[in-house]
């Protein structure tokens, strides 16, 4: 398949043609000869990498009623990712190489967007003893990342291990940074607010306590840590010093986290409550601060869905987590390009390159984030900056409904995105090759 795309901005720069034959970019540059070709007129758009995200919750195994790899990397396609990291928190557990090479292989299949496994630091996430992460790294899934998510790793000896461990292969311990005593029932960011409306609070010093323990423990050992959805000033502050220091740590920080804030929590609305919860107007400009400054390295979804009669209840018994995919470039567009925060060259770093370094999504099967440039995959997602939607939970193509920018205007859409060379997403649509490849 030969595509021509005529006149695109390439990370927001000056206008060029870039052809895609056999799955590679063939040529970049003004007049390709576009014979044979499908020619797909992009003046206006930008041309960015394939997304990398490093954190969504695809639910499959376990849990196909809320999501399914073939739904999840669906939605994925539509948001501009060409590679997701499937977190471990399935049921089955994603704790052996049996299941990280089964999410792995029906990704493949499936083939809207790469499902990379997250493999679980600790055997059914009990925090008790550790995993076989050198098998599921061995295995044809080649899983770097390891995580625990949804629960903290809080035992610091086997925090220690699973650091110690993963170095062999140049693996990364994915924390979810919540120490568990500080969060014994937490229901909402600890505040006046959380005070007022009688939800237990969870405080930013749990997060910021597991985060500052975990980067003396990486400094220690030598190895590399990656945090999770980071949502605290005191949590960046922390990541700031240790980076000033020179440590192996990088971050993430989820798009909610960088537009909603706690007050949402006021009209008890499940779909605001998510883990860690939302926080201040300070903790938000803080973690924009953030990325923008390189403190934080990647925006991540954390793509969390969940059936309606898990969230469609009183909010002490809903379950934490909002969906992310195919919101996640617009609300970074809002939060970060329309604000003169970040340019279209530090989006493409922040969502592709840096989550595919994080990742290890290097080479070979799992080559993600490449450059743009000739004889690199062909991994491109085409965007309209000047596009605008009010966001409907129905149009959603994932199997769940828990969108908290349900109503809200914001800017921007993805117009196609390229998997390999080929075309998952024309139109904004999914194209209809790609539905049916993904039927089973
Ligand atoms: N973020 C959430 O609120 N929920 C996640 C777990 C997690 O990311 O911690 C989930 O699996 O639903
Ligand atoms: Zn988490
Ligand atoms: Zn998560």
């Amino acid at each position: 398949m030969i595509v021509l795309i005529k006149g695109a901005r390439l990370l927001g720069a000056e206008p060029t043609d870039l052809l895609l034959r056999d799955g590679v970019i063939a040529e970049i540059g003004s007049g390709l000869d576009g014979t044979g070709a499908t020619v797909i007129d992009a003046g206006g758009l930008v041309a960015l990498p394939g997304l990398v995200d490093l954190h969504t919750h695809l639910r499959e195994p376990g849990r196909e009623d809320a999501e399914t790899i073939a739904s999840g990397t669906r939605a994925a396609a539509l948001g501009g990712f060409t590679a997701v990291h499937a977190m471990a928190n399935t049921d089955p557990v994603a704790d052996t190489a049996g299941v990280v090479e089964q999410v792995w292989r029906l990704g493949r299949e499936i083939g809207y967007a790469d499902v990379r496994p997250v493999g679980a630091v600790t055997v059914g996430l009990d925090g008790q003893r550790l995993a076989e992460l050198g098998a599921m790294a061995d295995s044809a899934a080649g899983v770097r990342v390891f995580s625990d998510d949804g629960r903290c790793v809080a035992d610091a000896l086997l925090m220690r291990r699973a650091l110690e461990y993963v170095k062999a292969f140049g693996g990364v311990i994915a924390q979810h940074a919540q120490e568990p005593r500080l969060t014994e029932g937490a229901q909402m960011n600890e505040s006046e607010l959380s005070g007022r409306l009688g939800l237990r609070g969870w405080p930013r010093v749990a997060e910021e306590a597991i985060i500052a323990r975990d980067v003396m423990l990486a400094a220690h050992v030598g190895s590399r840590l990656h945090i999770c959805h980071l949502s605290t000033r005191g949590s960046v502050e922390i990541v700031r010093l240790a980076k000033q220091r020179g440590l192996p740590v990088t971050a993430e920080v989820t798009p909610h986290h960088l537009l909603l804030t706690e007050d949402l929590v006021a009209g008890y609305d499940a779909r605001y409550k998510v883990n860690p919860p939302l926080r201040s107007a300070d903790d938000v400009a803080a973690v924009r601060e953030g990325l923008a400054d390189g403190t934080i390295d990647a925006v991540a979804t954390d793509h969390a869905p969940h059936p309606v009669e898990d969230k469609e209840c009183e909010w002490d018994a809903a379950a934490f987590g909002m969906l992310g995919l195919e919101t996640a470039l617009s609300v970074v567009q809002h939060t970060m390009v329309d604000t003169g925060l970040l340019d279209w060259a530090g989006v493409a770093d922040r969502m592709s390159f840096a989550p595919g370094r994080i990742g290890k999504c290097d080479g070979g099967d799992f080559a993600q984030a490449r450059p743009l440039a000739a004889g690199e995959p062909a991994n491109v997602v085409l965007v309209d900056p000047s596009a605008s939607r009010t966001v409907d939970p129905a149009a959603s193509v994932s199997l769940s409904r828990n969108n908290p920018y349900e109503g809200r205007k914001l800017p921007g859409s993805v117009v196609a995105t390229f998997l390999r060379g080929f075309p998952v997403v024309e139109n904004g649509e999914l194209t209809q090759s790609s539905i049916q490849k993904g039927m089973r």
